[in-house]
């Protein structure tokens, strides 16, 4: 059966500007994404950024740094029109697992971004990706769900996975069902690059608090965040965030035309550090993807410029400074259920 994807198609786009004029509360909103470390990473984000103004959305992209940042790298963020918002690193619990990738470690830092609770609503994207169409309309969703896009099992990085081992994927699953003597099959897990949140208070509380009492797995936070919000999970579809690998895994589930976020997570696809030497690296699609990054990085007439209409209407000086803050230390008093 097929998964039950929720279609986005229903939503009118109007950029935004038309309800945050009817309804002052849609001006909480904005693009998140997040940024750790020295490296080449900058350039990732700097991308993200010019390609959220290329397709004109109407909401700023605030940056979740950790301290290890260097300054010329928050200055180059809030030359870019980013909000930077420094966060304090987050440790996952003693343990010996073997991450996927040995610096997954950091990710689940991301956790902070669900104390962003100056915003009602936000859209997470990692660093690696890139908006080739205007996804305003994603804040439109109904409330009360987490959205992302449906991962994929099939490459090395799963190999410690029983879904790897027998060759099951979600995104076929009927190619090679799961067998009945490994009892129900997974649920439907997402790919973490890319997801619709409320911030909330009391939902970073209890992230914090699971989070103490929950060994680290593989996939890091992105496996914690599939354990927390399996309830809430809603699959939006593969356009929303394509997992690269999909073009050599399930081709028959993209529509490359129809795509609008890309994101280069296989192998040697970051398009700051490609080569082409990797396995898939020179297929005609990655090559065509690699060099749309590139374009949009490269194209000086989407440099931030102060006199730019900022999106909103809000001033761009007073939110980076205000944000460059640390975070307040609020002792939290839970609100009385409304039960
Ligand atoms: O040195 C690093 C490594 C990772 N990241 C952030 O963490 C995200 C997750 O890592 P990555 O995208 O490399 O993982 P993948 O999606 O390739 O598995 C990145 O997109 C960045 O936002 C970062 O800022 N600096
Ligand atoms: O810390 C865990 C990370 O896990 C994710 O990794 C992907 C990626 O590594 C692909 O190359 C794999 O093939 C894919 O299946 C896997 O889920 C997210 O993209 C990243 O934002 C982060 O959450
Ligand atoms: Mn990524």
């Amino acid at each position: 059966m097929a998964p039950p994807v929720v279609s986005v198609d229903v939503f009118t786009n109007t950029g935004g500007k038309l309800s945050t004029t009817l309804n002052p509360g849609y001006s909480k909103r904005a693009y998140v994404t997040f940024f750790a470390g020295t490296g080449d990473y900058v350039k990732g984000v700097v991308g993200l950024a010019k390609g959220l103004r290329k397709v004109k959305s109407a909401y700023r992209l605030v940056v979740a740094i950790l301290p290890d940042v260097p300054e010329e790298h928050r200055e180059i963020l809030r030359s870019q029109g980013c909000i930077v918002h420094e966060i304090e690193p987050i440790y996952p619990p003693e343990n010996h697992v073997q991450f996927a990738m040995a610096y997954y470690v950091i990710n689940y830092s991301k956790l902070r971004i669900w104390n962003f609770e100056e915003y009602s609503k936000m859209v997470y994207l990692d660093a690696d990706i890139q908006v080739f169409e205007n996804i305003d309309h994603l804040f439109d969703m109904a409330d009360g769900y987490f959205y992302a896009v449906m991962d994929c099992f099939c490459e090395k990085t799963w190999s410690h996975s029983a879904q790897y081992s027998i060759g099951y994927c979600q995104q076929c699953p009927e190619k090679v069902t799961w067998p009945a003597e490994m009892g129900s099959p997974p649920p439907l897990y997402f790919n973490a690059g890319m997801f619709v949140y409320e911030p909330s208070r009391l939902t970073y509380e209890s992230l914090l608090q699971t989070l103490r009492i929950t060994p680290p797995t593989p996939f890091a936070e992105q496996d914690f965040l599939n354990m927390f919000f399996q309830h809430k999970y809603k699959p939006i579809p593969p356009i929303y965030n394509l997992v690269l690998a999909m073009l050599w895994r399930h081709r028959e589930n993209i529509e490359l035309e129809k795509v609008k976020v890309v994101h280069y997570c296989a192998a040697g696809s970051k398009p700051w550090r490609y080569t082409g030497k990797e396995v898939n690296m020179d297929r005609e699609d990655i090559k065509m993807l690699v060099a749309k990054w590139w374009d949009v990085y490269n194209d000086e007439s989407l440099d931030f410029k102060a006199e730019d209409p900022s999106p909103e209407g809000e001033t761009f000086l007073m939110p980076s400074i205000m944000a460059s803050m640390p975070e307040p230390e609020i002792s939290y008093i839970p609100a009385p259920s409304a039960a």
